[in-house]
């Protein structure tokens, strides 16, 4: 079936064009100007005054199924990233049983496959069950269908296990995924170490408790040779690591959350489990020094790390709450609004960062609009001014700090291989 998305506002060489851009048999067909086609009644969309963007792609988050479907499932998950302008996810491993056998994996992929409303792909564990030693079976979950492998969620504590870990996925052609926390060095705390959270008397974790284990991998790495990307990078130290190895050669990536690139813990002014996350909120200097990371280079991407939690869980103090917050739903609007209208990022260094460098560095087939690509778009509205609602969200979880928010940036209609994703005709 033919498709035609006509008078869009589209990235052309980094600047905004009018463009149409037809779709057949899910891939699109043709990109430019004043396309004419025979196209099936109701099937010419009226993109005028949209901006047309290429599905965002999200190397991170987390849909709770199998194990914890009471916070999210992988429909209400991809759904939330469909609301998002998101058309392809990666998933991270922390379900319950959590995919480090091959059998697990094929369960997990055939679950996503069933139920997911985008484009997805699954971590595999790094250990087995996600903790401990044991290094699963990566050359039997590659072959079942691994993206890559992620302990996330937990740091691996063992230097010797991240290292024959790294081998062997070096030698398979595989990314190492690191959520980089030494566990010796975080003192059971539930906010960043620092002047706020010594006013406010709780206990604080110091960012050296990321920025060691980054150390510590990025020598690892350069030993191994694989492609070792570092998790919500979230302090000034680990940019500047993270720098420095590049700059050596080291294969390394980086991505950061929305939230650490909008928020630092003197947003915290009170016991409030909405700004609890893992890593936590940064200071400013922190705040800043992800921003001009971003902008030079050293830091690649921008990923969600979607963690949907209960309300009741999230209503609890910091003390008590899970880490996490939401992010699918609000990335985009909060970014496009807070940086690109402020005139900070350009709206082509945003895409980049959310669609385009995600698909790059994994290899994964989307991020651009051109002849031949899977037919994967997002329809924002950037004009029309609104307030993030809970009430919208598609995802189970309500655990955001942006609600409330005025912005710019509302997803008009997502788009998966040519077929409407969001809004959906109807939700099962
Ligand atoms: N980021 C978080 O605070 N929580 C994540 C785990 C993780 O990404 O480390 C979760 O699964 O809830
Ligand atoms: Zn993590
Ligand atoms: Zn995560």
């Amino acid at each position: 079936m033919k498709r035609l998305i006509k008078n869009g506002q589209c990235l052309v060489d980094g600047h905004l064009q009018v463009q149409d851009i037809l779709i057949a048999d899910g891939k699109i067909e043709k990109f430019g100007q004043h396309l004419a086609a025979n196209v099936p009644v109701g099937q010419i969309i009226d993109a005028q005054g949209l901006f047309v963007s290429p599905g965002l792609v999200d190397l991170h988050v987390h849909l709770r199924e199998p194990g914890q479907t009471d916070k999210e499932t992988v429909k209400t998950g991809s759904l939330a990233a469909a609301h998002g302008g998101y058309t392809t996810i990666a998933a991270m491993p922390n379900v319950i049983p959590a995919p480090d056998t091959p059998k697990r994996m094929q369960d997990m992929l055939a679950l996503n496959q069933r139920d997911g409303a985008v484009h997805m792909v699954q971590y595999a564990t790094i250990t087995t069950d996600r903790g401990g030693d044991e290094l699963v079976d990566m050359a039997g979950l590659k072959a079942a269908g691994a993206f890559a492998f992620s302990n996330d969620g937990n740091g691996v504590q063992t230097a010797c296990t991240m290292y024959q870990g790294m081998k062997q996925a070096a030698a398979l052609n595989m990314a190492v995924v690191a959520h980089a926390e030494d566990d010796s060095l975080t003192y059971g705390g539930v906010m960043h170490e620092g002047g706020v959270s010594k006013r406010l008397g709780l206990p604080g974790i110091p960012s050296v408790s990321e920025t060691a284990q980054v150390a510590r991998d990025v020598a690892l790495a350069a030993a191994t040779g694989v492609h070792y990307h570092v998790c919500h990078v979230s302090s000034a130290a680990t940019v500047q690591v993270i720098r420095a190895a590049k700059a050596a050669g080291v294969n390394v990536t980086c991505e950061v959350s929305p939230h650490h690139l909008l928020l630092s813990d003197e947003t915290i002014t009170s016991d409030n489990a909405m700004l609890k996350m893992n890593p936590p909120l940064g200071s400013e200097r922190d705040r800043q020094a992800l921003i001009a990371g971003l902008l030079d280079g050293t830091i690649d991407v921008i990923a969600t790390d979607h963690a949907p939690h209960t309300d009741a869980e999230k209503a609890q103090s910091m003390l008590k709450a899970p880490f996490g917050i939401t992010g699918s739903e609000t990335a985009f609007a909060m970014l496009y609004t807070r940086f690109v209208k402020t005139g900070l990022f350009s709206l082509a260094q945003l895409i980049n960062w959310m669609a385009v460098q995600p698909a790059v560095l994994f290899g994964l087939n989307a991020g651009q609009l051109t002849e031949g690509a899977p037919a994967d778009l997002a329809l924002f509205d950037l004009t029309t001014p609104f307030t993030i609602n809970a009430n919208d969200f598609l995802s189970k979880g309500h655990n955001s700090p942006f609600i409330g928010e005025q912005v710019l940036g509302k997803t008009v209609r997502t788009i998966v291989s040519g077929q409407d994703v969001y809004p959906l005709r109807d939700i099962n």
